[in-house]
């Protein structure tokens, strides 16, 4: 278990690059399987969960080769479809949830496809239902063992395209099903499809693949079947959850960032969304800057006077992986505010060692709590925490880096799941943080 060393307290400064977005990285590197062409995608994140998936895919038999800093080639003309059935795949397979997507892929190319129970984040419960009715629903046949917790889909047939309403606007069910429905027979038209920028930039690239995709950005997508796709060359968006997160840094730190090169058309209701606690976010060209907030931030209310409530949902709403750090921010601001994670039960749990470190919190029920900000009267304290699930990590690595004393915080493979040498980037802005040996 790796752990961080943080002395907190100091203000911090200078500019910061957003790495590649881990779960836009995710759906592509599984779309390279829809062809046996060449396939090189640019800023993919050097962080753990993309790691694994790589070398899932490698494992698997697609010939992989980094061509330059973020840049890989990927060739899936040769597959080893054994290795789908072997006690490898089972480890590989369980180690990140991104792995659930290559189901799709498989089942649209090769009429088949297997997973065993994904892992990451256990942030509540996270059930596939969406992915395999999808799946259903172009004709493939589910089967699922619950002693091994494998699920299986076969159409031996091939896959035919229809009409399906969604029964909840799954991100990775969204991108599994249409990575099977590219390759399927006829047109098929998904509603209540989800729309992040993840999925958009997945619809992108299988389009420069030639698929045929419309509705790209909306809920409704339509994808008119194709016989073959080819190979392609794709960009990954800069990660807007780690600039997200880079946004709370500065707040609750008092710090001058510049976060640069952030895609802004990308990133939605994101900046509104932290103004509301009161946050300057300027827009700079193409960067975003946070000025050193000396005079605190005040939280909003609503227009009737009502007390302000922040809560995730479905793109073009906020997205539930920046709640946490909305939270940690929020211990600060001048005023109050309730947050309310409507999608996970558990993601809330990680406001105990805030409290410990002095911050004003009751925590409602495991959807919701209210924080009452502190307006920089009272610093936090150091504290000795556990990471127990990635962005929980960032937002105490964020809270450390405002406290008073030296932090300690376990567990950090949490945050390298999602962070791209977190340590160094930090150190360039004058975070005092040490990685310890494990
Ligand atoms: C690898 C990856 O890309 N992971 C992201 C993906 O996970 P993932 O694709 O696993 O998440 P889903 O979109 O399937 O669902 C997330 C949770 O929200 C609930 N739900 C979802 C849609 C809806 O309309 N109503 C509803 O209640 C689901 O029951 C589930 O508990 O999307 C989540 C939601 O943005 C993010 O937190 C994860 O970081
Ligand atoms: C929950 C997250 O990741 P995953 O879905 O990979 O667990 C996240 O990125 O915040």
């Amino acid at each position: 278990m790796g752990t961080f060393r943080i002395e907190g307290g100091h203000r911090l400064s200078g500019e910061i690059y957003p790495q590649g977005a881990k779960n836009e990285a995710l759906q592509i590197l599984c779309a390279v399987l829809l062809t046996d062409e060449k396939v090189t995608i640019h800023n993919i994140p050097d962080i753990l969960d993309v790691n694994k998936l790589i070398n899932l895919l490698r494992n698997l038999g697609v010939k992989v080769e980094k061509i330059g800093k973020g840049t890989y080639t990927f060739q899936s003309d040769e597959l080893d479809m054994d290795y789908l059935s072997s006690e490898q795949f089972k480890i590989d397979g369980g180690g990140l949830r991104g792995s659930i997507m290559i189901v799709g892929p498989l089942l649209g190319r090769f009429g088949k496809g297997f997973i065993p129970k994904p892992g990451g984040d256990k942030i509540g419960r996270r059930r596939l239902d969406t992915h395999f009715e999808g799946f259903m629903k172009l004709g493939a046949q589910f089967r699922y063992n619950k002693e091994d917790r494998f699920y299986g889909v076969e159409a031996p047939d091939g896959l035919s395209g229809g009409f399906m309403l969604l029964e909840e606007a799954s991100v990775t069910g969204t991108a599994n099903i249409v990575m099977a429905a590219v390759l399927a027979k006829g047109t098929t038209t998904i509603y209540n499809a989800a729309c992040e920028p993840y999925l958009q930039q997945l619809c992108k690239m299988l389009n420069s693949m030639g698929a045929k995709i419309s509705g790209v950005g909306s809920n409704l997508l339509t994808i008119e079947g194709v016989e073959r796709l080819g190979g392609c060359e794709h960009r990954i968006l800069p990660d807007m959850v780690e600039i997200g997160s880079w946004i709370g840094l500065a707040a609750m730190t008092r710090s001058e960032i510049t976060i640069k090169d952030v895609n802004w058309d990308m990133l939605g209701i994101i900046p509104t969304v932290f103004r509301k606690l009161g946050i300057t976010v300027e827009k700079k060209g193409d960067d975003i800057h946070i000025p050193a907030h000396t005079q605190g931030y005040e939280v909003q209310s609503f227009i009737d006077g009502s007390i302000m409530n922040i809560s995730d949902a479905p793109w073009p709403g906020f997205t539930p992986d920046l709640l946490s750090i909305i939270l940690v921010i929020a211990t600060q601001a001048r005023g109050s505010v309730l947050i309310h994670q409507k999608m996970f039960e558990s993601r809330l749990f990680f406001v105990d060692k805030l409290i410990d470190m002095g911050a004003k919190i009751i925590l409602c029920d495991p959807h919701r709590a209210t924080v009452i900000g502190h307006d920089f009267k009272s610093q936090l304290k150091a504290t000795t925490m556990t990471s127990p699930d990635i962005r929980a990590g960032i937002s105490l690595l964020i809270a450390a880096l405002s406290a008073k004393g030296t932090s300690t915080i376990h567990n950090i493979e949490q945050i390298d799941r999602g962070y791209e040498n977190i340590e160094e980037r930090l150190k360039s802005i004058g975070a005092k943080i040490e990685r310890l040996d494990s």
